[in-house]
């Protein structure tokens, strides 16, 4: 049988822009188009709404810019209004070729918000429609607020569907703006339109305020939708909307014998976190496909399950989305997970020390202290005496000092294969200071730091006491990406801490 090819059309350019708080820069909207096109394959990308602002002008023209020359224009999308030609004359100018009309989907909003008659409405809509294609545009049409139109004022509905049906319009855009739609419904509602209309492109556009996205759209996929308007993250407005990576895995694993889509797994992961990254909208770790614990068996049983015939593994195997298999080390830990850690960092252990060793991971762990890959060293040193990690690099000395109206300053006095190095240095703050001092003296000896990509503070979770604070550093090298962790009363000293373990890994 022949698949159905549907459309992935991206809106976290400008949807996803609308979750509360994220802008991006005119640089970053180029850079995730880019990503968004050429590394994950998506269909068509929508990118900002009409007349917003110069800033977003000016991103709307870099991209149709390098879209132009990368025969790309016509995945280019702009949402504009009716608004006697203002939205067609704006992305003209900006170079786009595809605008997404907004449009009123219920009598509601037509009567409340526009305060139009259908009739006004329509004859607006189709002047629009027509002075587009003059300009070269094609058209497609939101139906915003479609959902409730469908439950509350169908006749309209149908009566906008027979009138734009005869215009010159590429896809019709059913939007459930207010993510209000059951499955059920989503698929009544969607169904007695593809039945009606059987050669007319639908896309959909799930809303998620009921956690209800990803369902609404498998049943949209059912009823015949030819599109589907997805975010990264499943950022936008309120809750958000579809979750770009978990409808690519459902489409995959759920449809494969009757849907194509072109979508690239194993790019998800990335481009998930560039743009996590650029909005500042941290991705929930408990995130189907792109969330930090989603592939991380934390259960003893677990990982001995996974030693024997795979027992906990199912169709989302991690390198499908560019990812690795993680076993986590703490309370709940058994001796697989202790050794599938051990196998990663090329050690092993006798049974006998192995017992031993996960003891303590489990009694640090029953203190709500998280222990990573790069602690075992220590902690085996620890256990069994061995030097089996003997720190080539230690931290002997520092003074911070924080005073008002001077820079923070730090000296920091290192040894490195038993010889004592001393720098100064100041910085934006305290641990700043700290790593310009260790950065100058790395310099010195020819030596390079890793970067640090992520700093994250924290309270440990049901600690005792809030005068413990955490810090959580992520550092890259060229090889590799690692975490270490920290532990004081005083923040600085908790990431000097976690900084310690990062100079011996
Ligand atoms: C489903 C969605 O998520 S739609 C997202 C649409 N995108 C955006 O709203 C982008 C961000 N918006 C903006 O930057 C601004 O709202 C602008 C530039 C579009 C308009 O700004 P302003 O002129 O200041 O008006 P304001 O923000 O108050 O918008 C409301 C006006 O738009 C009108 N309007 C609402 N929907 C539409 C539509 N589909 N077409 C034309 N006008 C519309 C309203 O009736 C109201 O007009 P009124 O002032 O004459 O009563």
């Amino acid at each position: 049988m022949k698949k159905r090819k549907i459309e992935i059309m991206d809106t976290t350019l400008r949807d996803g822009e609308q979750t509360s708080g994220v802008s991006f820069s005119a640089p970053e909207k180029l850079t995730i188009a880019k990503l968004l096109i050429e590394e994950l394959h998506v269909d068509r990308i929508e990118i900002a709404s009409a007349r917003v602002s110069e800033g977003e002008f000016e991103a709307v023209k870099n991209i149709t810019k390098w879209a132009k020359t990368h025969d790309h224009l016509d995945k280019i999308e702009i949402l504009t209004f009716v608004d006697k030609g203002q939205s067609i004359n704006w992305m003209k100018r900006a170079g786009a070729t595809v605008q997404n009309l907004l449009t009123k989907g219920s009598l509601n909003h037509l009567t409340h918000q526009l305060k139009k008659t259908p009739e006004q409405h329509f004859s607006e809509i189709k002047e629009t429609i027509e002075l587009a294609k003059k300009e070269g545009i094609v058209s497609n049409v939101y139906l915003e607020d479609w959902s409730n139109g469908m439950r509350n004022s169908e006749d309209y509905v149908f009566q906008f569907l027979d009138f734009l049906t005869k215009q010159s319009v590429a896809r019709i855009l059913l939007p459930d703006t207010l993510g209000i739609l059951t499955p059920s419904e989503t698929y009544k509602y969607f169904s007695k339109i593809t039945t009606k209309y059987p050669n007319i492109h639908f896309d959909f556009h799930a809303h998620n305020d009921y956690d209800l996205g990803v369902a609404n759209v498998m049943e949209g996929i059912k009823a015949g939708a030819k599109g589907l308007h997805l975010t990264v993250n499943g950022m936008g407005e309120r809750a958000g909307n579809a979750p770009l990576a978990s409808v690519v895995a459902v489409v995959n694993d759920f449809f494969k014998n009757e849907v194509e889509i072109s979508v690239k797994e194993t790019a998800l992961y990335s481009v998930s976190k560039l743009i996590e990254t650029f909005s500042g909208f941290r991705i929930p770790v408990n995130k189907p496909i792109v969330g930090e614990n989603v592939f991380t068996q934390t259960a003893g049983i677990h990982a001995d399950g996974d030693n024997k015939n795979n027992l906990y593994f199912n169709d989302l195997m991690p390198n499908r989305f560019g990812r690795k298999r993680k076993y986590a080390l703490g309370k709940t830990s058994g001796k697989a997970n202790i050794e599938k850690n051990l196998q990663e960092l090329g050690l092993a252990l006798n049974n006998e020390d192995l017992k031993k060793v996960t003891q303590r991971i489990i009694e640090l762990g029953d203190k709500k202290e998280l222990v990573t890959k790069e602690d075992l060293p220590y902690i085996i040193s620890d256990v069994l005496h061995n030097n089996l990690y003997e720190e080539r690099i230690t931290i002997e000395s520092y003074v911070l000092t924080h005073s008002k109206g001077l820079k923070p300053s730090t000296t920091v006095a290192v040894k490195i294969d038993g010889e004592l190095y001393e720098e100064h240095a100041q910085g934006d703050g305290q641990f700043d200071a700290f790593m310009n001092a260790l950065n100058k003296l790395y310099t010195k000896k020819n030596m390079v730091l890793p970067k640090l990509v992520d700093y994250a503070v924290r309270i440990p979770p049901g600690s005792n006491s809030d005068a413990l604070c955490e810090t959580i550093i992520t550092w890259k090298t060229n090889e590799k990406q690692f975490i270490t962790r920290g532990l004081d009363s005083d923040q600085t000293v908790s990431a000097i801490k976690a900084t310690k373990k990062m100079l011996n890994i």
